[in-house]
């Protein structure tokens, strides 16, 4: 018999509302914790997020609520899908709420500013008894809830939480892999949000379909070049979290990060850009602190330098390149040769 789990999703987004459906959908009750009062009474009444992801279809084992405490009360897992900016925020919310065996999920894909901390450490120094694992992949919500068949990859220091999350999310639409390295399968969805804001920048550019194939290719290298010095497993980066969000995010307008390249690209202002999104595009405060990052850690980046100079020191995109054309010959394929 199938073992049912209470879960608490946290942030009623695009993405936190597809996965708390998508557990619900699997039989498990849901709360999903969201700050309006109408947007609840709307989800609770029409079963529509209708601001989010109009016209799909919320299951009835799925309750929103504003609560925190109603949110998380009983539960033995619990799903936060709030942009990386509040994220210490509300973990710190979650203070004296939860029993330690709770489950703490990450599924954003952003770095916290001071300290460059990954969603995973801010719930290691916030909430340091409970357990905590990740997901990340090609999940771009809009098409989940479509319907389209995705996968990710959940990770933890822990086989037998991957085994549990893969029991609780696993469908025959969403396809659930597993991971140890929490790190690297972290910091695979964080980074590749910036090589997407340059993938819609060269699209809105018409660059070439080789050029893009250099720039995907070089892109990977330049993230895991980046995620192996700072300890994560190369192999990693060949997985979804690695190469398969990459390549989706840099190729779907569908991503809000490849949508601000392209705005950027047609020659909108940055900041007007950023003034009409609504939702949380996560890849533009990452390319300022890996840039600092890479600095600081001495990894060449000249894909993130360059994207940074033409966002912020309106250097033109022909430019993007010369730095790369300017190093000493680099290896195709550095942290397998070594
Ligand atoms: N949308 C996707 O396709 C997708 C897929 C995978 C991962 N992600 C990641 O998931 C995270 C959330 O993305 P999203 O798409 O759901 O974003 P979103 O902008 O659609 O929603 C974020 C939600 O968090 C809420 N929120 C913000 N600050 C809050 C706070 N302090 N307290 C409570 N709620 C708060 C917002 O009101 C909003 O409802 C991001 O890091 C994103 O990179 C998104
Ligand atoms: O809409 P984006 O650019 O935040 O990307 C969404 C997901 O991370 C794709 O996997």
């Amino acid at each position: 018999m199938m073992h049912t789990h209470r879960v608490a999703v946290l942030g009623g987004g695009s993405f936190g509302t597809v996965i708390a459906n998508l557990i619900a959908g699997n039989g498990h009750r849901v709360c999903l914790w969201l700050r309006n009062d109408e947007r609840v009474g709307a989800i609770n009444r029409e079963r529509e997020n209708a601001e989010y992801l109009p016209g799909y279809r919320l299951h009835e084992k799925l309750r929103a609520t504003t609560s925190l405490e109603d949110a998380v009360s009983a539960i033995d897992i619990l799903f936060l899908a709030v942009p990386s900016a509040s994220f210490r925020e509300v973990a710190r919310r979650l203070a004296g709420l939860l029993s330690p065996d709770t489950l703490l999920v990450s599924l954003t894909k952003g770095i916290e500013a001071p300290g460059f901390h990954l969603m995973s450490e801010i719930l290691a120094q916030e909430l340091p008894d409970n357990p905590c694992a990740v997901l990340s992949g090609p999940n771009l919500a809009g098409e989940i809830a479509a319907g389209g068949i995705a996968g990710a990859v959940v990770a933890s220091r822990s086989d037998a939480i991957n085994s549990t999350l893969h029991d609780l999310l696993h469908s025959e639409r969403f396809l659930i892999y597993g991971s140890g390295d929490m790190y690297g399968v972290e910091l695979g969805g964080a980074l590749k949000n910036v090589y997407a804001i340059l993938a819609g920048l060269g699209d809105a550019l018409d660059f070439g379909e080789n050029t893009s194939g250099l720039l995907l290719t070089r892109a990977l290298s330049e993230m895991s070049r980046f995620a192996v010095h700072s300890g994560a497993n190369p192999m990693t980066f060949l997985g979804l979290a690695g190469v398969g969000d990459l390549f989706v995010t840099c190729s779907s307008p569908l991503s809000r990060n490849y949508r601000i390249g392209q705005a950027i690209g047609r020659g909108q202002p940055l900041a007007e850009v950023l003034a009409e999104m609504d939702q949380v595009a996560e890849g533009i405060n990452t390319l300022e602190l890996l840039k600092s990052q890479a600095e600081q850690r001495g990894v060449p980046m000249p894909l993130v330098n360059g994207l940074y100079d033409i966002l912020h020191h309106s250097r033109p995109v022909s430019e993007l390149f010369s730095d790369m054309m300017s190093r000493e010959q680099a290896q195709d394929v550095e942290f397998v040769a070594g």
